[in-house]
């Protein structure tokens, strides 16, 4: 059912909050963090001009990292409110809190086109339980709701769901464009149909590749949560790369899946390890490359895919007419474990026939320093949630906006 937009209501001169994914990756410079990919904020300029010209009074929440339900200096909103401001070319203003007397002070200050962000939302630990005495706080600084972060529309948290049921809730235009376009484009994928799957985040992920394995003809799998799959398929041990036990039994269902509907589930046969791994400081002791199919040393782990990974994953992505990639090979922020990424990123780029799907803050931020990104057909800013809408789920962001 299609949602209502921003077009479809009368916001002028109206208090506006706006749910937007700020959850950009950042970098410490000189004592500072800034923002090292701008492409999420760049995405909401079109929903934040539509409403400053419209004379909203823009009030922008999000959230960014995961700060554990207290406020983390080195996780505020500070440094997207920057090169917001940049990017808008008018002052931005702040409040400390998403919630209390300043915020309120400060939404009720703001004039027509004006706009104000509130600090990390995830600062409150009710946000992520949905807690509906924060959804109703939020709820209090405005008179209506849009909700434009698709990237986060996959949690049914009080920002991005709970607040809807205290305001009236439509969709921005980034999430409009994003629904619009995967659900299109995804619904019925020309094949052979490829999924990449990589990243970090694999408590969230690997659950995922069941449901896909219904959907896609090649599940290639890279990232942290390779190693389960290599320990199981290849009988390897993986040394102190990313593991969970509870993932096995997970990875083991999908292995078994895979084989009965006939998906090809490729993982990796090399790896590039390190014995010492600093993402902080961006640094690796010493690296070297694995050989095929060989165990990784206790106290080392896996950073990168190698070599001989790469190669196939490359031969089965030329081969796809359809590929959904998100999650990065391997941690591509440090130079010497982010070949393996920017060589899938060349891959995914050089197949010209293919239609083309990149999605996630990271993985975006991949495949622009590989300078790829003019190649793929699409660049969403959602990875989770690209994800669980190609599964066919409804997304909780979604649901909880009017139908049109
Ligand atoms: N083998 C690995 N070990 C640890 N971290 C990894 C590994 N491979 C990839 N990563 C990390 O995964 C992160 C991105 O994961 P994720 O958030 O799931 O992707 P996205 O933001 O694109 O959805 C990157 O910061 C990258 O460094
Ligand atoms: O970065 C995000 O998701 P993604 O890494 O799947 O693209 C979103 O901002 C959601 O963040 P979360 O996975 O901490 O809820």
């Amino acid at each position: 059912m299609p949602k209502k937009t921003i077009r479809d209501i009368d916001i002028s001169g109206k208090r506006v909050l706006v749910r937007v994914d700020f959850n950009v990756p950042l970098e410490e410079k000189d004592g500072a963090m800034v923002v090292t990919d701008d492409t999420r904020i760049k995405e909401t300029l079109p929903t934040l001009n539509y409403l400053i010209e419209k004379g909203a009074r823009v009030i922008l929440a999000s959230h960014l990292g995961r700060p554990k339900g207290k406020p983390d200096p080195k996780q505020s909103l500070k440094p997207a409110v920057a090169k917001l401001s940049d990017l808008l070319g008018k002052p931005v203003a702040f409040a400390d809190d998403c919630i209390g007397n300043e915020a309120k002070s400060k939404a009720l200050a703001l004039k027509d086109g004006e706009v104000l962000v509130l600090e990390n939302v995830r600062f409150h630990a009710g946000e992520e339980k949905n807690d509906a005495a924060l959804a109703k706080s939020l709820s209090e600084l405005a008179e209506v709701y849009v909700n434009d972060a698709f990237g986060s529309a996959h949690r049914a948290h009080s920002s991005t769901a709970g607040v809807a049921d205290f305001l009236p809730a439509v969709s921005g235009l980034l999430m409009e464009k994003e629904l619009a376009y995967l659900h299109d484009e995804l619904e019925n994928p020309e094949r052979p149909f490829v999924v990449i799957l990589g990243g970090a985040k694999v408590n969230d992920k690997i659950e995922v590749i069941n449901r896909l394995l219904d959907k896609a003809d090649t599940i290639i799998i890279g990232g942290g949560m390779a190693y389960t799959f290599r320990k199981l398929v290849q009988g390897i041990s993986i040394g102190k790369s990313l593991y969970k036990p509870d993932w096995e039994p997970i990875a083991q269902a999908a292995i078994d899946k895979a084989k009965k509907n006939g998906v090809k589930l490729l993982i990796p046969v090399d790896a590039l390890i390190t014995d010492a791994f600093d993402f902080d400081a961006k640094k690796l002791g010493e690296t070297k490359y694995t050989g095929v199919n060989e165990s990784i040393p206790d106290g080392w782990e896996g950073v990168d895919i190698g070599p001989e990974s790469v190669k196939l994953f490359a031969e089965e992505v030329s081969k796809a007419k359809t590929v959904v990639w998100n999650g990065p090979m391997g941690v591509f922020e440090i130079k010497t474990s982010a070949k393996g990424t920017f060589d899938i990123a060349e891959a995914v780029a050089a197949n010209s026939g293919a239609k083309t799907i990149i999605g996630g803050g990271d993985s975006v931020k991949a495949v622009k320093k590989a300078g790829v990104a003019n190649k793929v057909t699409f660049i969403s800013t959602g990875g989770g949630a690209s994800l669980e809408l190609l599964e066919g789920k409804e997304l909780p962001g979604v649901a909880a906006l009017q139908d049109k």
